[in-house]
Formats: C-alpha cells, sequence, structure tokens
C-alpha cells in the first residue's frame, strides 16, 4: 500500500497529532496531497496530514470485471469486504483504524493519542463512518460532500453489495445514517456540501444526515455552501476551515 504523509516543521522537535484524509472514488493518495493546498496551514498548526489510498492495489488485486471507477480498485469503500474474490485484499477498515496509524506512529514523530480524521465523498463516508463505531479513536471528525447513507444510493448499494452480500441489516453497521439512527454519537462534527454539487441529490443526500442529527439533538455543525461543485476546488477553498476545527480538538488551539 502506498500513502502519502506530510510533516509539519513542529514534527523536527516532538511528536505531532494527525489528520487522516480519506479520499473518494476513483483517486490515490495524490489528489489531496497536490490539490487541496493543506501543508500550509498544517505547517502554521503543527500538524501531520495522512493520506492514504482509496483501495488495495497490485498484483492479484481483484478489480470490477469492466474497471468501472466506483467499484474494486480506487473504490474500496472503507470497509472490510465478506465476499469473494475482495475479501482477499479488500480490507480497508482495518487498514485505515489500524494498521497505517499502527505504522505511522511506530516510524514518524506523529503522536498516538491525538488523531482526527476527515475525508471527501466516498472518503467522507469512511470519515464519518469510522468516527461513529470508534469515537475514542478520534478527537473530531469532518467531511466535504459525504455519502452519509451509502445503503440506500447507487454508489453505496453496489459497494455494500459487492464487498458485503446481500443482507441489508450488514449495511447498516457501516452507514453513518443508520449508525446515529441507533444511537452512535460522533465526536465533534463539522460537514462542508456544496449545492451545486452534481451528486448531491442521488448519491449524497446530506438532508438525511441533518434530519437524523436533529432527530438525536446532536451539537453537529452541518453546512451548505452556495455554487460549490464536487471538486477539489470546493476543497481547497475550505480546508482550511476544517483543519482549525480539528486543530482546536486536537489542543493546538
Ligand atoms: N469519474 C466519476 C466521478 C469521480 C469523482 O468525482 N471522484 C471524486 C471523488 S467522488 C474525486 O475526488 N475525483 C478526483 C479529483 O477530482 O481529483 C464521474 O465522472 O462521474
Amino acid at each position: 500500500m502506498q500513502f502519502s504523509v506530510y510533516l509539519p516543521p513542529q514534527a523536527e522537535h516532538h511528536p505531532v497529532p494527525a489528520v487522516y484524509w480519506l479520499s473518494g472514488l476513483t483517486c490515490t493518495d495524490q489528489n489531496f496531497t497536490t490539490k487541496a493546498g493543506a501543508q500550509r496551514v498544517a505547517a502554521e498548526l503543527g500538524i501531520a496530514l495522512i493520506m492514504p489510498d482509496t483501495s488495495p492495489r497490485g498484483e492479484n488485486v481483484a478489480d470490477d470485471p469492466e474497471a468501472a471507477y466506483d467499484f474494486g480498485l480506487g473504490a474500496g469503500f472503507y470497509i472490510n469486504a465478506t465476499e469473494a474474490p475482495w475479501q482477499a485484499h479488500y480490507q480497508m477498515y482495518d487498514y485505515i483504524l489500524t494498521e497505517l496509524p499502527d505504522l505511522i506512529e511506530a516510524e514518524l514523530p506523529v503522536d498516538s493519542q491525538r488523531r482526527a480524521i476527515s475525508g471527501h465523498s466516498m472518503g467522507g463516508h469512511g470519515a464519518l463512518m469510522l468516527s461513529l463505531r470508534h469515537p475514542q479513536r478520534f478527537t473530531s471528525v469532518s467531511a466535504f460532500s459525504p455519502i452519509v447513507n451509502p445503503s440506500d444510493c447507487p454508489w453505496g448499494h453496489k459497494a455494500f453489495s459487492g464487498y458485503l452480500g446481500q443482507d441489508v441489516a450488514v449495511w447498516k453497521n457501516f452507514d453513518s445514517v443508520e449508525l446515529i439512527r441507533s444511537g452512535a454519537t460522533p465526536p465533534p462534527l463539522l460537514v462542508d456540501q456544496g449545492t451545486a454539487d452534481s451528486f448531491l441529490e442521488e448519491q449524497l443526500k446530506t438532508d438525511r444526515l441533518i434530519e437524523v442529527c436533529q432527530q438525536r439533538d446532536l451539537p453537529v455543525e452541518i453546512r451548505y455552501q452556495a455554487g460549490y461543485d464536487h471538486s477539489y476546488y470546493f476543497i481547497a477553498s475550505f480546508i482550511e476551515s476544517h483543519l482549525r476545527f480539528h486543530a482546536r480538538h486536537l489542543g493546538l488551539r
């Protein structure tokens, strides 16, 4: 597995906290690294940025027979597959939650007690879902344009049925809206969603997250940003505000 790390100057003197960034469909570790422009603020705040890939890669790793962009390579959905042939390598949940942090924290000056998580689209789903299932592991969570209800949208339906099988009750364990509905409580949470995002209505369904958080009276911040689309231009426009949000909860500012 390939991943990218940005270490701020402060890491030369002491271990620094980290924000894990989970990317969306078709991405590698490079999209956020090269397009988001997050390093300037991470340097100011003293935050390490950890950018994993979006699926396993390499020889003998299964891909969609038609190489579809929304399943298989580049589309691991941050879950552990249970169905053949995917389960042999598609174990992204364990990779993000423990395997990668264990490696990072053993090899680099990164604080094992202070982690935050963020992501975009499929990666927004990953960040929200992992933080809801393991709120003690993340001081805060944020997302851009997340897939909030994957068990009830075409991208999620395809991925979950392929990786997890047909039992919808199993899917709900990895679905942020369903997790909140069942009583899971996230760490401090910030979401930005563009109103001109072409995937909003069919795939992302942000209103469902707002509704379920309101029903639970959860103190979350979910912002619609007028006129913004699904692209990295949107992420570049608001990443500073997300990093400052995480910095507050990481005890930096
Ligand atoms: N290729 C797909 C969309 C894929 C897509 O928008 N991917 C987003 C994440 S869901 C992304 O970050 N793409 C890479 C980039 O913009 O750098 C399509 O044409 O419908």
